[in-house]
């Protein structure tokens, strides 16, 4: 929230005077302009004015005030007793009404960026601006105002994410048809509380926002996957949301992948990621490149990316081996983290903390593995100064007072949801589409533009977003768009004091200064590995060589922008 003078503010396209919820006697002028809701209050001679951004609703709802609440599919857990005098959602016909109240309650959902304790922590809190419409006399007078508002501030929310959403969305909230979000939810990714999360963070909001979703949950490896390629995703054009970790939404990436409408659906529908694995390098990469105070609360910041709809562009990285082609959004490697990554799978239960402790036990035991790896390095007009890396962990705070009229309640009730049903495309066995390739061949030599190094290594790791995990922040410099693959080598023979110094730094970033580390942005490379063991996105795969190129914005992926 800001504060500003009248001056700031575009225009408006309603005003109204209302009524707020917790100040009965006093009457405030509220306008609703492009840039969002903007309170005003007069009071001896000051006028005070309050402006909740566009940017920070995610939805509104019209309500009534009803006699009894048993049937009801909303209503604000604040009144925990349902009997007594509960509002309804207006568009419930299957209550009895209270026709003395002829108001209609108008809610509006906003997460606001609010301040922490300590000044680096900001974080985003649930308001909800409750304006009660009872300046005509008849209800349905009442209600016409306030759907005038609700219909006014969608059209803003849409036109903010560039038209995204079908304009038939407006018209009702039966009328989303193809317009689902599909929600594939892994029980098994981290500690195994997706569902909990989902349930008690994510479905609320989702609920606020006025989202249909369709769940999923994964009953096995490789569901996600074979239920993206075999279902009429057309059906799902608000997007496909994982609820777990970087593992799932490979799977979602790579089923994609083997459908022959590829092309068209990574270009039109958006994909998400509800963070509940143990790594979350990407959910946390999303938040760092949009400054969100993701550490404070991950789940919330990343679900408020689905609720708002927008998105950005997203690289993905093409992956071939002799056996397999796989499409990548996170990391490949070779050595030391790949070796962390997969021997720490048996303390899965200890969450993300089982990588700090099998990488200490990884430098008691150091290893060095022996190759050949080549690289086409970026263009040298594309490259960005490494002196340009300024550790964006301390970030400019927004000043938010506490408002006289917000409701900030933690609790809310949410919709249940159907059972799962699919659509088959294809009976036909897997068949891979996506991409093609613009390298030679494997069993080929690389070019001669290539740069190749054949010896000992410690680790040959690349990554494409900023955060390999939530704590490990790998490439300070990348962006989610950049067309760069982020290379590090670590050659044998580095002492393990700089090498301890390399882990350490890779939670902020100083890792690249350590003289050993060589960081090369690149956009094809080549790993030839003799022993040792290869993952992509975390995930291990045969041991052999590999060879990867940059496939820049392959994928839209939400994100505030
Ligand atoms: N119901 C299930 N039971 C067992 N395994 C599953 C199930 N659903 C998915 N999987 C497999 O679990 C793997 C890991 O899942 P996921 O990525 O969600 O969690 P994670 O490994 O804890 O998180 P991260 O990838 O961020 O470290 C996936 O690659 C998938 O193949």
């Amino acid at each position: 929230m800001t504060e500003s003078f009248d001056e700031d503010n575009p225009s408006p396209i309603l005003e109204e005077s209302f009524h707020l919820v917790s100040k009965k006697n006093t009457v405030y002028k509220v306008k609703l302009s492009e840039k969002g809701l903007c309170l005003q209050k007069r009071y001896n001679g000051i006028t005070k004015t309050q402006t909740v951004l566009l940017e920070d609703i995610i939805g509104c709802r019209c309500m009534r005030k009803g006699l009894y609440a048993q049937k009801c599919k909303w209503r604000p857990r604040i009144n925990k007793k349902p009997l007594n005098n509960p509002l309804q959602v207006e568009e419930n016909s299957s209550v009895l009404w209270d026709d003395s109240d002829i108001s209609v309650w108008f809610h509006i959902y906003a997460y606001v960026m609010k301040k922490g304790k300590v000044f680096t922590q900001k974080k985003r809190e649930r308001m909800v601006i409750t304006l009660r419409f009872q300046s005509y006399e008849r209800y349905d007078e009442n209600l016409n105002k306030a759907q005038k508002w609700k219909v006014t501030l969608k059209y803003l929310m849409n036109s903010l994410h560039k038209g995204s959403i079908p304009a038939c969305y407006f018209l009702s909230s039966d009328i989303k048809i193809g317009n689902k979000l599909l929600v594939i939810l892994n029980p098994k990714s981290g500690i195994g509380k997706a569902r909990d999360i989902f349930q008690s963070k994510v479905v609320p909001l989702l609920d606020e926002a006025e989202i249909s979703y369709h769940l999923h949950c994964t009953t096995h490896a490789h569901d996600a996957q074979s239920l993206v390629r075999k279902e009429n995703l057309w059906r799902y054009m608000r997007g496909i949301v994982v609820a777990g970790g970087d593992g799932i939404l490979f799977e979602v990436i790579n089923g994609i992948m083997e459908r022959p409408d590829w092309s068209a659906i990574c270009s039109q529908i958006k994909l998400g990621i509800i963070p509940c694995g143990s790594g979350n390098g990407l959910a946390k990469s999303i938040a760092h490149a949009n400054d969100e105070p993701y550490d404070k609360n991950p789940v919330l910041v990343s679900a408020l990316n689905v609720a708002h709809g927008n998105s950005t562009q997203l690289d993905l990285v093409r992956v071939e081996t002799k056996h397999q082609v796989l499409f990548s959004f996170l990391s490949i490697g070779w050595g030391l983290i790949s070796d962390v990554d997969i021997e720490s799978e048996r303390l899965r239960g200890i969450g993300s903390q089982r990588f700090t402790i099998w990488s200490v036990a990884k430098l008691i035991g150091l290893r060095s593995y022996k190759g050949r790896i080549s690289y086409l390095p970026v263009a040298a007009h594309q490259l960005i100064a490494q002196d340009d890396f300024d550790a964006r962990s301390v970030v400019s705070e927004d000043e938010r007072r506490d408002s006289f009229y917000s409701v900030v309640s933690k609790k809310s009730t949410f919709l249940s949801v159907a059972s799962s049903s699919y659509e088959s495309l294809a009976e036909d066995a897997v068949k891979l589409y996506g991409p093609t390739s613009d390298l030679p061949p494997l069993s080929q030599s690389v070019p001669p533009s290539w740069t190749s190094i054949e010896g000992e290594f410690v680790l040959v790791h690349a990554s494409y977003p900023t955060h390999l995990m939530t704590d490990c922040l790998f490439a300070p410099l990348a962006k989610l768009d950049d067309g760069c693959i982020w290379l590090c080598i670590i050659r044998a023979g580095i002492s393990r004091p700089h090498l301890m110094q390399f882990l350490v730094g890779l939670s902020n970033g100083s890792h690249v200064k350590v003289p050993e580390a060589e960081m090369i942005p690149v956009t094809a490379l080549r790993i030839e590995p003799e022993s040792g063991q290869l993952t992509v996105d975390g995930e291990a795969i045969n041991l052999g060589p590999l060879q990867a190129e940059i496939l820049p914005s392959a994928i839209k992926i939400f994100a505030r922008g």
